[in-house]
């Protein structure tokens, strides 16, 4: 394959989805086509999956029940969008991956890395990205810029305790020391202008020969 997988990971609320809007006219100015997709979803039924779990009334899907959602979503997206995009050589940047249930599912609901990395390898055939921008932010700080600025359209991961939330963070971080090749920190605590400015220095820096 020699197409480019970016993902983009981080807490709820560190504001990647903000920032890769913000960043696409200047990466959609590499030479290859870029295209932007996201997990749960990116497809139809990963997209319908997507409002199944995240719907706050489906109270009664337990971790394990969850973590198995996520990996079809994932099986659907990458067959149908994300393997066609890599084939023909393009950029695929994804706003959350595989790390996205090894912090939530492996860390955050206590499932354990070990099987959340095994499911993920049987879902994707072990597709890994070439580059993880991983936002790293406070959990209180996230979760006041959730209630501030989105209140309105929280959804049931959202809705969990700050306790969760602090053993994802805390879970990024391991994931992100053991792999320093493939993981770029960004720090999502600063102004949105920094934000985008640090992570399109890491892109043109990374992919130079690409822009
Ligand atoms: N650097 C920033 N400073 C202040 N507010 C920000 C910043 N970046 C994003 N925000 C705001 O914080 C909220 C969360 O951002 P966003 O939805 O992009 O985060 P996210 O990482 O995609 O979260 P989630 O994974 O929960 O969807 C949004 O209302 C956004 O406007
Ligand atoms: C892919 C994936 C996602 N999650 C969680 C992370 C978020 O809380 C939601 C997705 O919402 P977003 O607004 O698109 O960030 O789902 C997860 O727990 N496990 C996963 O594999």
């Amino acid at each position: 394959m020699n197409g480019i997988l970016i993902s983009l990971e981080g807490p709820d609320g560190a504001g990647k989805t903000t920032v890769l809007q913000e960043i696409l006219p200047e990466i959609q100015k590499m030479k290859r086509e870029v295209v932007p997709t996201r997990e749960p979803g990116g497809v139809r039924v990963a997209e319908e999956i997507r409002q199944i779990i995240l719907d706050p009334k489906n109270t009664e899907i337990d971790s394990k029940t969850e973590l198995m959602l996520f990996a079809a979503a994932r099986r659907l997206h990458m067959q149908e969008k994300m393997l066609p995009a890599l084939r023909a050589g393009k950029v695929v940047i994804v706003d959350r991956f595989i790390d996205s249930s090894v912090a939530y599912q492996g860390y955050g609901r206590d499932l354990g890395v070990e099987v959340v990395d095994w499911l993920n390898y049987f879902a994707t055939d072990g597709l890994k990205p070439d580059l993880t921008l991983y936002f790293d932010i406070d959990t209180d700080v996230a979760l006041e810029r959730i209630m501030k600025n989105r209140a309105d359209e929280v959804n049931r991961l959202d809705l969990e305790r700050a306790e969760m939330h602090r053993k994802v963070r805390e879970g990024y971080l391991e994931i992100v020391a053991k792999e320093p090749g493939r993981f770029v920190k960004i720090d999502a605590s600063q102004s949105l202008e920094k934000v985008v400015a640090d992570t399109l220095e890491v892109l043109k820096k990374r992919f130079v020969s690409e822009f």
